[in-house]
Parts: structure tokens; C-alpha cells; sequence
């Protein structure tokens, strides 16, 4: 059992069925520019009902007292974001990639959120750039932002990509729950 925030242990059959659904082999270039011999398609546990509300089971017990609205990253964050708000009752924000350029011309959708605290929800993070980009973006709307929850932290030294904007990880598994459970299998 490896240790986790808060004492949440993780959870190694939920490590070994998202590894054993997710995880690809081949050559992908990643959205930072990295190529990568691994791919964990978060989108073949997001299709899967029962494996989604298990990582947003363990999700809700990752997420920080005070939090008045979850942020769901475009696009993989969104779903996870859904079931984590289902399950809370903490309502969500859906925040785009780029603020839509017409209608309501949001960067983020649903209830205003500025001085809110709002923990972002992701899906996987390698390099942080993407939560990195969302956090700049939502802080100058007013949005109080200190943590994100992910689903796999796949970046070297998991809980750090982040630092540089005060952001903290918590995330439900690593690489290496990853990488160990596949070579027991
Ligand atoms: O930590 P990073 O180096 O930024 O990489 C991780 C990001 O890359 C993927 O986004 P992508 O835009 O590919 O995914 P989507 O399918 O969720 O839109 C993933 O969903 C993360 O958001
Ligand atoms: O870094 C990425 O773009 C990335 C890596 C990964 O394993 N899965 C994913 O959806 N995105």
C-alpha cells in the first residue's frame, strides 16, 4: 500500500483494472512535446460507468475542506469533474482551452466563480502545462485556485510540477502505482 494525503492509501485493484483499461504501447507525442513510449487513455476508464465512479470515489476524498466549486479541465477532466459533483454536491465549472468566441464568450461554464475556491479536476498530468495554463487563466478572473485533484500523475516526480504557481497535486494514482502493478501482472 503506498502512502497518500490525508492517510487515503492507494487503491491497488483500482491501480491494476485503470492500468490493465488504460494504459497503451506504441510511440505518442504527447501534449507537451514529449514522446512517449506509454499512453494512459483516460477516456477508456471515463466510458467505463463503474471504473469512473471509483476514481471519483477516491477523488472525493482527496478534495480539500472549503472547496466551493470544482473545475473540470476540457476535455478528459470534464466527466470525472460530473461524477466528483454528482457525488458532493459541490457544483462544477467546465473550463475550455479558450474562451468560446461567441454567445457567452466564457473561459469557464456555469456559476460565477470569481472568489470562489475552486480545486480543478484532471484527468492526467505529465508536464502540468495544461492545469499550469487553466490556474493562469482563472486566477486574474478571481478564482482562488491552490490545488488540483487528477486522476494519474504521470509526471517524474509526482506532487511537484506545479510548484512554480503554488498549486498542489493530490492525485488518486502515480506512474509508478502504475508501473507497479503492471509488472506484477
Ligand atoms: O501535464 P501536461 O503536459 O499538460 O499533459 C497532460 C494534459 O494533456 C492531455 O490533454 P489533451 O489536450 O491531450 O486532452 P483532452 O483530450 O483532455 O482535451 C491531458 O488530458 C492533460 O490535460
Ligand atoms: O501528456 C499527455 O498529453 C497525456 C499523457 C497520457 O498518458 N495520457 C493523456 O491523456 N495525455
Amino acid at each position: 500500500m503506498g502512502l497518500r494525503l490525508l492517510g487515503v492509501t492507494t487503491d491497488q485493484t483500482l491501480a491494476a483494472d485503470i492500468d490493465a483499461t488504460c494504459r497503451l504501447h506504441g510511440e505518442f507525442t504527447l501534449r507537451s512535446g514529449q514522446v512517449s513510449d506509454t499512453y494512459f487513455d483516460k477516456y477508456l476508464f471515463e466510458a467505463d460507468p463503474a471504473l469512473l465512479d471509483r476514481v471519483a470515489a477516491r477523488m472525493v476524498e482527496l478534495l480539500p475542506e472549503g472547496t466551493e466549486l470544482l473545475g473540470g479541465l476540457e476535455l478528459g477532466g470534464i466527466p470525472i469533474v460530473t461524477m466528483v459533483s454528482a457525488k458532493t454536491g459541490i457544483p462544477a465549472i467546465f473550463i475550455r482551452k479558450k474562451a468560446k468566441e461567441y454567445g457567452t464568450a466564457k473561459l469557464a461554464e456555469g456559476p460565477s466563480f470569481s472568489g470562489k475556491r475552486v480545486t480543478l479536476i484532471e484527468d492526467v498530468i505529465t508536464s502540468g502545462g495544461a492545469v499550469r495554463d487553466a490556474v493562469n487563466a482563472l486566477r486574474p478572473l478571481g478564482a482562488v485556485v491552490d490545488t488540483v485533484v487528477c486522476a494519474i500523475d504521470r509526471s517524474p516526480e509526482p506532487g511537484e510540477s506545479l510548484r512554480d504557481v503554488s498549486l498542489e497535486i493530490r492525485s488518486v494514482l502515480t506512474r509508478a502505482d502504475l508501473d507497479a502493478v503492471n509488472a506484477a501482472s
